[in-house]
């Protein structure tokens, strides 16, 4: 953890992912939810290969630049130790790869600190946390995939908030927990309470008719779960 990066700090509450918005009016709906008080726009690039979909690339982390939040770039990409430069210089602020993507995983996490990102790592459902453990000195964010990554709109994993909280017991305890993928007012509750504190949501904002609305009801339904675990056990995460 890079504890003097005054990033760290906005990186918090509902991250709003890109993927679920309309392209053709791409800065107005970020700025929306910006508005209504998300501080983490969550970027996913794919490419084909890691997962079949192709999204997008550094040429949306660059249409996005002046926008007042964490541009929050997820690369389901293989070898992303190859293009890390690219995003960066596109105006990434968070650059998370994936413990499945490389073989080189603490040279791209030191990279992507090196080129002036804080540094995530994602894990698939699939994956346990051991990565967390042998990187963790390395991380800025530990991303817990709680859908197979690839598309928006799929099914929230249930054996999910399990792994939050194994993944949170391993890592030290400022470094923030992501979780990405079916999160809605039904499942940001447990997640929250697991220990997560980044909450990726695609559909459950930009689905919504009033996607500002929408972040503003995850909010609270997140916080109301944090406060309910800090009653019981005050602690770090709580
Ligand atoms: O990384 C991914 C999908 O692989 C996500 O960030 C999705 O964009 C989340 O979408 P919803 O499940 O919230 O619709």
């Amino acid at each position: 953890m890079s504890t003097t990066d005054p990033r760290l700090a906005r990186l918090k509450g509902v991250a709003p992912s890109i993927l679920a918005s309309d392209f053709g009016k791409l800065r107005s709906q970020v700025e929306e939810v910006v508005a209504a008080g998300a501080s983490v726009v969550h970027i996913d690039v794919m490419d084909g290969h890691f997962v079949p979909p192709i999204t997008m690339g550094p040429i949306v982390v660059d249409a996005l630049k002046g926008v007042d939040a964490i541009l929050d770039v997820h690369l389901m990409i293989e070898r992303p130790e190859r293009q890390l430069a690219d995003f960066a210089k596109a105006g990434a602020d968070v650059l998370t790869v994936h413990a499945e993507a490389t073989p080189q995983l603490h040279y791209a996490l030191g990279l992507a600190r090196e080129l002036g990102a804080l540094a995530g790592l994602a894990l698939c459902p699939g994956t346990p946390p051991d990565p967390l453990v042998e990187t963790a000195e390395l991380l800025d964010l530990a991303l817990a995939m709680t859908v197979n990554p690839g598309w928006g709109g799929q099914k929230f994993i249930t054996t999910s908030p399990a792994k939050i909280e194994r993944m949170a017991a391993l890592l030290p305890a400022d470094v923030p927990i992501e979780v990405d993928g079916g999160v809605d007012l039904d499942t940001i509750g447990v997640c929250a309470a697991a220990g997560a504190t980044v909450f990726v949501a695609g559909s459950a904002v930009f689905g919504k008719p009033d996607p500002g609305e929408a972040v503003r009801a995850l909010t609270a339904k997140a916080q109301e779960a944090q406060a309910a675990v800090a009653e019981r056990i005050p602690g770090p995460r709580g």
